[in-house]
């Protein structure tokens, strides 16, 4: 069990590269909370400042309230999990699993249980005898997790952890990782770079990039009010689509316009955008691919059609449960997800006139300058009209 407090701690590598900058955050005793960000954000540094490894340039860390900044790894009751490449070669993936508990003398048969339940766990309790040269590049991983994971520590840290196993072991992970901290009760920061990770497994979820924060939050927060248009496009598979705009009055309603189409806002969208249509400002709609929906434009696909022509049939895939549409809309690719069971009764094939239809009231709008959102999706329950992309 431990607390974690960073607090303005600051990166500088040689005399310019600014790895960290100015980041502060808090991790709650028992609490899940992931590091999310692109490669180069700055989440290993961040991690490994936690961990006593490097010096930060500036700020401080404190666990459980005292400043562990200048304090040794040994001290600060902290464990990561490192590289398959550091288990030591001449010992079994046992020995290697028991090494941090023998180290601190603990009882034999506490050892024995610890390792056999985590190894039960990380589903290599067939493998404890071997040396890591006779397990695969996953079962090394593996045990280097579990080397972690026996120890009783108040922190545990973890740097991109199972990003190398395969899709069926990462899934079984994350169950387990959830798991595992209720029942040893820890305290974990887990950094990496894969959303659907962070969304299954964080309790919060610190969104990083370029050695800032962009976002804290629940994964349902994150995903659904993005701050800006960094998180809104990082979070989220396929990721969220967007289409310069201009917010304007047209016609007595308030609509978001760009190249061939014009969107009216739901009333309350419009009520808080009313002044800023009074001088028209360059924003960019969000449109999360799972919010739109796709129809034809024949003659068979119903009144609809007359909303207007939304775009052609760029691509289709097929997922199984779903399939994704990528239309073209003048310039741009917009991406449309539909589940099998809402998809019209009929095929699309390549370079087919379709329509988008949007939920209006699901729209995301970000200033084009700064990046920050302007709005979120309504939460209220008005009924809001479907519109259509198009002209
Ligand atoms: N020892 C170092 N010397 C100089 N620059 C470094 C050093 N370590 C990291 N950097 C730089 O600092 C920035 C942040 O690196 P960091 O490894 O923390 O990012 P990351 O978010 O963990 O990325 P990844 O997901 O690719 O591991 C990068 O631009 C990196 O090149």
């Amino acid at each position: 069990m431990a607390r974690l407090e960073v607090d303005a701690v600051t990166k500088i590598f040689g005399a310019s590269v600014r790895a960290v900058d100015g980041l502060s955050f808090a991790v709650a005793d028992r609490e899940f909370v992931f590091l999310l960000g692109p490669s180069g954000a700055g989440k290993t540094t961040t991690l490994r400042m936690i961990a006593g490894l490097e010096q930060p340039s500036d700020g401080r860390v404190l666990i459980d309230g005292r400043d562990m900044t200048w304090a040794a790894p040994r001290d600060r009751n902290v464990a990561m999990v490192y590289d398959r490449n550091s288990l030591y070669p001449h010992l079994s993936a046992y020995e290697n699993m028991a090494y941090p508990l023998r180290l601190r003398r603990t009882p034999g048969a506490e050892l024995d249980a610890r390792v056999k339940r985590v190894a039960e766990i990380l589903r290599i309790g067939e493998l404890l005898d071997r040396a890591p040269r006779q397990l695969s590049g996953g079962q090394q991983q593996r045990v280097a997790i579990g080397r972690m994971l026996v120890r009783d520590a108040g922190l545990y840290l973890m740097d991109e952890p199972i990003s190398h196993l395969d899709a069926k072991l990462r899934s079984h992970m994350r169950l387990e990782f959830k798991k595992l901290q209720s029942e040893f009760a820890a305290t974990i920061l887990y950094v990496s770079h894969d959303q659907l990770e962070a969304m299954t497994m964080a309790d919060r979820i610190i969104v990083v990039d370029h050695g800032a924060i962009q976002q804290i939050g629940a994964p349902r927060e994150i995903f659904q009010r993005p701050a800006n248009r960094f998180v809104a496009g990082f979070v989220g598979e396929p990721a969220m689509n967007f289409l310069a705009c201009e917010v304007r009055a047209d016609g007595g309603k308030i609509a978001a316009a760009g190249d061939g189409f014009s969107l009216p806002l739901c009333a309350e969208h419009a009520a808080a955008l009313s002044a800023v249509a009074r001088t028209p400002k360059a924003f960019e709609i969000g449109l999360r691919p799972q919010h739109l929906a796709i129809a034809g434009n024949g003659a068979e696909d119903g009144d609809e059609r007359e909303s207007g022509i939304g775009g052609t049939i760029y691509a289709v895939e097929t997922l199984g449960s779903a399939t994704v549409f990528d239309v073209s809309v003048g310039q741009t690719v917009i991406r449309v997800q539909a589940n099998q069971d809402a998809l019209p009764n009929r095929a699309f094939r390549i370079n087919d006139p379709v329509r988008i239809r949007v939920d209006t009231r699901r729209l995301h709008l970000f200033d084009r300058e700064s990046g920050r959102a302007a709005i979120h999706p309504s939460l209220s329950r008005e009924s809001g009209r479907l519109a259509v992309l198009g002209a």
